[in-house]
């Protein structure tokens, strides 16, 4: 006894109850907005209780009427009998279709809510989870919270009414009756707290096994085109199948826990079920009951140990959703982009089509990891109408700059400004990404055709305007090739596309997107010097006060930039005409 009260404390102390509260809090919100609904779904599982109750009692009638060989009663009671039978099927199919219907609209409204907050989340600390996981949160996680959200409470309702209502009828007529019917309760209570915290366990364990399932998915599916080029496809599978093995173990080891413990429920709810037989059997033979109570005791006797186990059993659905409210609320609790600049970047994007829009760097110290610096005291400039580059070996840090710029990572000293010159200035952050298109390495099209690419950016964008960013970009000479022109579907991840045409086309996505300052990174690596040369001359003739920042590792771009940095070596700094002069040459 002391030892549990110990146990609880611990628990207490370490922040159990707290974290359970915020689980419970968190999902009664919801329980919260759709208490109408939910409220109607109760009241039609109550009075689906209360006809079931109903059922027992007037068989009770019936049996009596039968053996009392009173026709007229017969007719009477069976007559009502039928009508609560009915009654039953209409109310549990009106129950099943309001079930239906409040389930998919809750379900989708979670599922949006959470979809919604995690594209508002800091992408500093989204970046830490792999997006397979991110997409099992949103859909399994979200779906078990909202399946428990609907069917606990009223289950609770509706149990503790067949409970209640059984046991006040059982003790009506005999209360010894009641009391052996309730013999296995402390038993069924006893197991169902062992068994709750193995099965918090065991559900940990599954969500993660099927979060990984669903990482492994995306990423072959997404990278096939390489598995088949690699050979690997005998590998994915065997890997496949072992993810398939580890969740059909868990699968199977849980529910040889589940069975052990039903086993045991059920062997001493079996000798209490005998239990009640024996004894209403001994009331009878002493001539204290009519058949008919009999009858009702023993289905009533049921009844009160169903529903007692019932509403035990609802424990696993809690624990399930309460591991699940867990790992969403870890999403949701994450820092949210901070819009508070909204409008003053938006100012700053407005004067910038007349003036340009500035981007200095001052003294900034950056590090992913504490102390592992990218750079420290570094500084970087690009003024309206400037190409500037940023240049330097693989993995020192020209990506991190870009997104030190666009306020996705912040550093830990220093400051990076944006604004008009002679005007307004921001400092770099999720408000000033409007300032900014961004061309980021690798793929980024989108399923759908070449004009739903564009109209990502600029959903009003006529033909004509689209078709003018994709001649700034040179990509108009290969789409209006094709069959459909700019309405010929992409494919996913653009496979029907080079990767310089692809590229051509992120660039004219860019374009469309109109903002004060460029920024590329790589964007023009699968591009022929021509070609390169080209487009960036377009991006600044369409826009002479744009600011253009390129990351590039090969120098075909120097001979167009102002101003030249190199990163590398912990430091970011501008090169001079001799700096550059020697890396072309080593080039
Ligand atoms: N999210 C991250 N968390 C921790 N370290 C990171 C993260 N992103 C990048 N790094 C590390 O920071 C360093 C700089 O990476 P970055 O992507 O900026 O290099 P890069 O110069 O753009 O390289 P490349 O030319 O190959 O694209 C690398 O060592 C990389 O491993």
């Amino acid at each position: 006894m002391l030892a549990g009260v110990k146990h609880y404390i611990q628990r207490i102390k370490e922040g159990r109850l707290k974290e359970l509260t915020a689980e419970l809090l968190w999902m009664y919100a919801y329980v919260r907005r759709y208490w109408l609904l939910i409220g109607c779904y109760i009241l039609l599982g109550a009075s689906g209780s209360v006809l079931s109750l109903g059922t027992s009692v007037v068989s009770k009638d019936l049996v009596d009427a039968i053996t009392g060989v009173n026709s007229l009663e017969i007719v009477r009671v069976a007559g009502t009998y039928v009508g609560v039978g009915v009654s039953q099927i209409f109310i549990n199919a009106v129950k099943s279709r309001l079930s239906l219907k409040v389930r998919l609209k809750v379900t989708n409204e979670i599922r949006g809510d959470i979809y919604e907050q995690v594209l508002r989340t800091n992408w500093e600390s989204l970046a830490k989870y792999r997006s397979g996981d991110l997409l099992y949160r949103v859909n399994g996680d979200a779906g078990m919270v909202a399946n428990t959200i609907l069917t606990f409470l009223p289950n609770v309702v509706t149990t503790v009414i067949s409970f209640g209502g059984a046991f006040i009828i059982v003790v009506q007529h005999d209360p010894w009756m009641a009391l052996i019917a309730l013999m296995g309760a402390p038993v069924s209570f006893l197991t169902s707290r062992y068994s709750a915290r193995k099965m918090r366990q065991f559900q940990r364990d599954n969500q993660n096994v099927a979060s990984d399932r669903t990482v492994f998915d995306q990423e072959t599916f997404q990278n096939l085109q390489f598995i088949k080029a690699f050979g690997m496809i005998d590998r994915v599978t065997e890997k496949f199948h072992k993810i398939q093995r580890e969740s059909v173990d868990l699968a199977l080891e849980q529910n040889r826990f589940q069975q052990s413990m039903t086993i045991a429920t059920s062997l001493v709810g079996q000798a209490v079920g005998y239990a009640c037989y024996g004894f209403a059997a001994f009331r009878l033979w002493q001539g204290e009951i009519s058949y008919g109570t009999m009858t009702m005791f023993v289905s009533m006797a049921g009844s009160l140990r169903g529903s007692f186990s019932g509403i035990l059993g609802l424990l696993p659905m809690v624990i399930r959703s309460g591991i699940s409210a867990e790992r969403i609320m870890e999403i949701t609790s994450l820092p949210r982009d901070s819009m508070e600049d909204k409008e003053e970047a938006d100012e700053i994007r407005q004067k910038g089509q007349e003036s340009g829009v500035y981007v200095h760097m001052e003294d900034v110290s950056f590090a992913y990891e504490e102390e592992d610096w990218i750079y420290q005291d570094a500084s970087f400039r690009a003024e309206p109408g400037e190409i500037v580059a940023l240049i330097g070996p693989s993995g020192q840090g020209k990506t991190t700059t870009l997104n030190l710029l666009l306020g996705l990572y912040h550093p830990q000293k220093g400051g990076i400004r944006v604004g008009n010159p002679g005007g307004r200035e921001l400092k770099a952050s999720s408000s000033t990404r409007c300032l900014f298109s961004y061309i980021p390495q690798g793929n980024t099209l989108f399923s759908g055709t070449i004009a739903d690419n564009m109209r990502m950016v600029k959903p009003e964008a006529s033909d004509e305007e689209i078709r003018s960013a994709l001649e700034a970009a040179c990509a108009w000479e290969f789409v209006e090739k094709l069959e459909n022109g700019m309405d010929t579907e992409v494919r996913e991840r653009g496979t029907r596309f080079s990767e310089g045409q692809k590229q051509r086309l992120s660039i004219a996505r860019a374009l469309l997107a109109d903002a004060p300052v460029m920024i590329l990174d790589e964007a023009t690596s699968a591009l022929d010097v021509a070609t390169e040369r080209r487009v960036l001359r377009q991006i600044i003739k369409k826009e002479p006060d744009r600011t253009v920042i390129v990351a590039a590792h090969r120098p075909s771009v120097f001979s167009m930039c102002s101003r030249v940095y190199e990163v590398g070596g912990q430091r970011l700094e501008e090169v001079d005409e001799e700096g550059i002069r020697r890396f072309l040459e080593e080039f």
